[in-house]
Formats: structure tokens, sequence, C-alpha cells
């Protein structure tokens, strides 16, 4: 959209200014009335329109047309071009939104001035806006690791369904990304996403929020479902969802239609449901705070977003991600890591997941000193490890036991951990820990560890 619009009655005067423009190596769209003008910006966006006040033989004047777009479009700049001795409208115009305006008779360094300025700032807001929808593909999910690998490959398969997906894993393990991610690679990329946060609305006013409200005084308003036509609407935490309202879901999820609160009319959407949840659904229905019904209809398609610990090796990667993003949109220092904190970051407890690994790396960088790399003793302690939940509770239970014991399951936690972080292979996490390829097999062997997971004997057996 890099061409000028031109709408003014006057055939001479529209001719001029397109000369002029034409000359200057600007591309130059001409309208003649209301109809063309909108008819054009139908057909393609400008990045500038020139436009006259006063329009013969038109529907709609031009403050009528300035308003629409602004309403619209309101990124396309407009000139207003008025007569002499109508300053007053011209200010309205402005007022209303217009960019600037030019007084007729217009010299040609005076069109210029305007339109140079007024491209300037139209590249500058397409600029902005190009970065805004980077920024939130910043739904780029980031991760090479095995478990990550596996869950883009189920994304992608469902993209190209409209099966109805139910979202599991920890707080902050990335849920809401997976279904943007879903989302923006379907073919209802161009319609919106939804996000119905069950637990921030007031139980009582849910059904006004999902499905809108009619009254005499404000007509109609639409709510979350309706606003999410043509795309998709994203329950997140479902298992937080009232019960009464888990039944008009329900109902909607079968009818495909619904009523808005004090209206009659039925309303028809076209909806992609995806849901998420951090708790075990089926045990929610076994204490009956979800329904089975409305659980079959949303768990058509399950797929286990991974935590942070099942997934260390890409630790580095997303820890540079963030670096590079507090850089680019707060200014916050580029800095590097040591390894010992690169190595910290990757074998420290994440409760709270990306999201905590997100928090803690602005800390860091909010909090730290200078520009050099990351060193461990910024980090902070209570993500350290030592004083980390789940090392307080190892730290417990081999309190209790031999040493011999004790070092064993230090061991089997440590080496876990380790293979772990460099995605299941053995030669590497070998050379890290210090150890001979074959010792470090043989010992894995006798821990009861093979292949990095916490599989092959397991936990407790081993200890007798
Ligand atoms: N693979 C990834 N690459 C880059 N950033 C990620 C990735 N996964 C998650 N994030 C980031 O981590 C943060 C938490 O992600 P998100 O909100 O999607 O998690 P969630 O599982 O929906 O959390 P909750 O259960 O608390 O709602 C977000 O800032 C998100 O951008």
């Amino acid at each position: 959209m890099t061409s000028i619009l031109i709408t003014d009655d006057e055939k001479d005067i529209r001719e001029l200014i397109g000369d002029i423009l034409k000359d200057e190596g600007f591309a130059v769209r001409l309208a003649s009335n209301s109809d063309e003008c909108m008819a054009e910006i139908n057909a393609e966006p400008p990045a500038l329109m020139i436009l006259d006040i006063w329009l013969k033989d038109s529907r709609m004047d031009g403050i009528d047309i300035l308003k629409s777009v602004k309403r619209d479009n309101p990124d396309i700049p407009i000139v207003i071009i008025s007569g002499h001795g109508n300053i007053e409208i011209a200010v309205a115009a402005i007022k209303q939104g217009a960019y600037d305006f030019i007084e007729k008779p217009f010299n040609i360094d005076q069109l210029m001035v305007v339109v140079s300025r007024a491209m300037e700032t139209s590249r500058l807001r397409r600029e902005n806006a190009d970065l805004r929808r980077r920024d939130v593909t910043s739904t780029d999910m980031l991760g090479s690791s095995a478990a990550f690998k596996t869950l883009k490959s189920h994304l992608e398969k469902v993209t190209k369904s409209n099966g109805r997906v139910m979202l599991t894993g920890p707080a902050g393990s990335g849920k809401e990304m997976a279904a943007r991610f879903i989302h923006q690679h379907s073919n209802r990329a161009g319609a919106a996403f939804v996000t119905v946060s069950s637990a921030t609305i007031e139980p009582e006013r849910m059904e006004e929020v999902l499905f809108g409200r009619e009254t005499a005084d404000r007509g109609v308003e639409k709510g979350l479902l309706e606003q999410a036509h043509g795309g998709v609407v994203y329950f997140d935490e479902v298992a937080d969802m009232p019960l009464g309202t888990q039944s008009k879901i329900l109902r909607v999820l079968t009818e495909q239609q619904f009523t808005r609160v004090g209206g009659n009319d039925r309303v028809r959407v076209d909806l992609r449901v995806i849901s998420s949840t951090t708790k075990d659904l089926r045990r929610e229905i076994g204490a009956g705070r979800f329904r089975q019904e409305l659980f079959d209809r949303l768990n058509v398609v399950p797929i286990a977003v991974p935590s942070l610990e099942e997934r260390r090796e890409d630790i580095p990667e997303l820890t540079s991600h963030f670096i590079d993003m507090f850089h680019r949109s707060q200014g916050l220092p580029l800095r590097d890591l040591t390894g010992e904190a690169e190595a910290m970051l990757q074998t420290m407890q994440w409760p709270g997941n990306v999201r905590q690994l997100r928090n803690v790396i602005e800390r860091v960088l909010i909090l730290g000193d200078g520009t050099g790399p990351i060193e461990t003793r910024e980090l902070p302690g209570q993500e350290t490890g030592a004083d980390t939940g789940g090392r307080m509770v190892l730290g417990g239970a081999m309190a209790t036991l031999p040493l011999r014991e004790a070092r064993e399951v230090f061991e089997r936690e440590y080496l876990i951990t380790q293979i772990n972080r460099f995605g299941g292979n053995i030669s590497r996490t070998a050379g890290f820990v210090g150890m001979e390829r074959s010792a470090l097999h043989r010992k894995l062997k006798s821990l009861g560890v093979v292949g990095g997971h916490k599989n092959g004997n397991g936990g407790e057996e081993d200890e007798e």
C-alpha cells in the first residue's frame, strides 16, 4: 500500500495534484466522488489520502469519509484540501483526525512539504504496526529439544483441522502460546483469537461476558463468543469454570448457537475451541467439579505441553531469546551468560516453567551490574539450587538415609538432570560431569537410569 489516493470533485485540481505527485515518483489513484473514493480504499488501503471537504454529487462529504476511514483504517493519514476561507472547517477536520490541510489555491512546494511529512508518518506507522505484529508473533515458539519437537509436530498437525484441542501442562509452560500458534497457522489466522479466562470473570457476570446482552437503551453488546466469530476462542484454565457456566457452554457447543442476555434472537457462531488446564480434569470430574459431557466435547485432541524441566536443553536458547527481547522492548542491557551461569539455569528447579525463566532473566537484567556476561552470583537465591522446593524435599529424604543410599539418590538426580540438559547425549554429559563415557554408562546402569529419563527401573525398588 504505497499509493496516494486523491479525491476531489474538480477534475482540474485532482489531475494537477496527481501529475505533481507522479512527477515526484509516487503512485497515484484518483477519485471524483465518495463512492469512488470508498471503492478505492476497499480495493486497497492507500498510504496517504488527499481529500477535498466539499464533494459535489456525492453521498458522503469529506468529513464523513474522514470519519469512516479513521474508524476502519486509522493508520492512513489524510490531508484535507479546503477552499480559501474555510479554515474553521479544516481545523475541525484535524480534530476529527485529519493529518493536516492545504488551502486552495495551493503552491507546489507547500503541497510537497505536507505530503512528504504525511508519507513519512505513514511509513513510521506501518513500521510500528509491523513491529507490534512481529512482537505478537514472538508467538514464535522456541525450542529444539525432543520434547519440544514432539509438541510442535502435534500442534502443526492440528492447525490443518478444526478439531477441539485440550492443552494440558503446568503453569507457565506455554499453553496459551501453543493455542496462539494453532490459531496463527490455521485458516482462521485472519479472524480473532479471544481468551476466556474463567478465573478472572465474576460468576454472576459470566453469561453476559460470554453471550453479550441486549438492552433498550444500549442496543446489542457482543459477548466474547460473538467477538470470536470465525476465529478461535481459548478457554484458559477450563477447570475454573463454574458448573453453571459449564452447562451453558456445553449447550452452545451442541447447538452452535445461543441467545444474548435479554435478547430473543438466536445468534449463530462459527468457532474453533481450544482449552487449557493445569489440573487433572478426570479427577475434577470424579470430585463433581467438572462435567463429564463438557470434558468429552473439549478433549477431542489432547496435547501435552512439557514442563521446562522436561526440556532443560532449550534453556540456553530461551534465555538468549528473553535477553534479546528485553533489550529490544525495554532497552535493558544485551548481555551474555557465563558457562557456569548457563549450567546453573539448566539445572535449577523451574516450578513456574518458561514464565519463571522469563521473569528471572528480566530481574537479573534490571538489577544486574554492568554489561559483561551474567554470572552465577547474580541469579536470584531462591532459584539457585540449594534452597529450592525440589532440592529441599530431596535433602529431607536424604537425611533419613545411610550415606551410601543418600549418595545414590543424589547421583541419580544429578545425572538425570545433566543428561536432560544435554538432550540425552551421553558423550556431552560425560564431558561435563568429568567421567569417561563408558564409566558413565556403567554408572547409569547401576543406578537404574537409562537414556536420561526417569524410567528404567525407576525410583524406590532400586534402593533395596
Ligand atoms: N516455546 C516458547 N518459546 C518462547 N517463549 C515461550 C515459550 N513457551 C512459553 N513462552 C513464554 O512463557 C510465558 C508463559 O507462557 P504462556 O502464558 O503461554 O503459559 P501458560 O501455560 O498458558 O500459563 P498459565 O497456565 O499460567 O496460563 C509467556 O511469556 C510466553 O511468551
